[in-house]
């Protein structure tokens, strides 16, 4: 993937391993901004960088949507009590002059931006030639292309200075949280666009503030490179997102609360890690024999169904394997969903190689 520069390296001091992003989620008042900054200080809770909503798109009409432009005339009070750097969310090229007229230290573009390449585009050609750090929220939607092409976006119009933001994901039927994390979106982003850093929101994918802590451990534990809290001085009388702020004294519980995880040093294994870690090369080798063994046996079961021109797909069988062998995976302690998903992907490249067979030698009829 192209090269970027991490946050180290944005020339805004941001040097530590686990970057805090904290502050309202909506810039209200130049009191409340004041506010947020003087109990920040008070808790001992100064962020890395501060955040604050000027433009807040917002599901339906009616709701308070932002500020507007007076919210960055109050990013001096920040500055003023705090002199760390500030970012705030554009979703299009007018909000990103403004951001750049009061200048606004670190862009983000948010999710519902995020699903749409005409703004991703629009957006990133106002920022052409422009020196400024932006991060890019995923999409609502678990599409990772999406999320990797907006930042390709950015990074093709010369924005050098790129991290993303988990938010998490809409989900119609998953109540459990306001936005579903979907951990292997990161992990995958991550994998695929190496260096890249992600930033967790627990804020967003939980939805009330109760399940902020288990959820930011969960993205440390996991990898993620950082945290970005909603924070406000008053939270329940907050003008939007209420239920899910903490305050500075709360967001300085949750930090201290966390065990912060560090990344492997990759060339030093302990020795113990490097023992473990060959017992699980052995294993892979000794799955893949077996996995490479059924197939063949697969293949001679399509080449039965073609002599006795049978269908490949066979629904009795395919259920009593999948019954039978979820069973012996739970009580193996092997979780159910992963058996599931084990299993469908197996039975899909069965069938596609049976249905190969069937195809590619189908036998001689005399038919003259
Ligand atoms: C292997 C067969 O073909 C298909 C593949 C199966 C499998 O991978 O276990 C099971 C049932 C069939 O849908 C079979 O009919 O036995």
């Amino acid at each position: 993937m192209k090269d970027h520069l991490q946050t180290k390296d944005w020339g805004l001091g941001l040097e530590k391993e686990h970057l805090i992003i904290a502050g309202p989620c909506s810039a209200e008042t130049p009191e409340q901004v004041e506010k947020v900054c003087q109990d920040m200080l008070a808790a001992n809770a100064v962020p890395d960088i501060f955040r604050a909503g000027i433009w807040k798109p917002r599901t339906r009409p009616g709701s308070f949507e932002g500020i507007g432009e007076d919210g960055l005339k109050w990013m001096e009070i920040v500055r003023h009590h705090l002199n760390i750097p500030i970012t705030t969310e554009v979703g299009n090229t007018a909000h990103v002059e403004m951001a750049l007229k009061h200048g606004v230290d670190v862009l983000w573009i948010g999710a519902r931006t995020t699903v749409n390449p005409f703004a991703v585009q629009e957006i990133a050609e106002a920022l052409r030639g422009v020196d400024i750090p932006v991060m890019v929220k995923n999409p609502m939607n678990p599409d990772l292309e999406l999320w990797i092409g907006a930042l390709e976006r950015m990074h093709a119009v010369g924005i050098e200075k790129l991290a993303a933001i988990h938010r998490g994901f809409s989900d119609a039927y998953d109540k459990k949280f306001r936005n579903k994390p979907n951990w292997s979106m990161p992990i995958h982003l991550k994998r695929i666009w190496k260096g890249m850093q992600v930033i967790n929101d627990p804020s967003h994918i939980v939805g009330n503030r109760a399940g902020i802590l288990e959820t930011a451990q969960r993205a440390i534990n996991f990898g993620l490179d950082g945290l970005m809290i909603e924070t406000h001085h008053d939270p329940d009388n907050a003008w939007s997102d209420a239920k899910q702020q903490v305050t500075p004294k709360q967001l300085k519980d949750i930090l201290d609360s966390i065990d912060f995880k560090h990344p492997l040093q990759t060339e030093h294994p302990s020795e113990k890690l490097q023992d473990l870690r060959n017992a699980v090369d052995h294993l892979d080798d000794q799955l893949l024999d077996l996995l490479s063994e059924r197939f063949s046996i697969i293949d001679q079961i399509g080449a039965h169904k073609r002599e006795h021109n049978l269908t490949v797909f066979q629904a009795d069988r395919w259920k009593q394997v999948m019954d039978s062998r979820t069973q012996k995976g739970i009580a193996k302690n092997l979780s159910e969903k992963f058996m599931k998903e084990l299993l469908y992907c197996i039975h899909e490249e069965s069938v596609k190689r049976q249905e190969k067979k069937l195809r590619e030698e189908v036998p001689t009829k005399k038919t003259i």
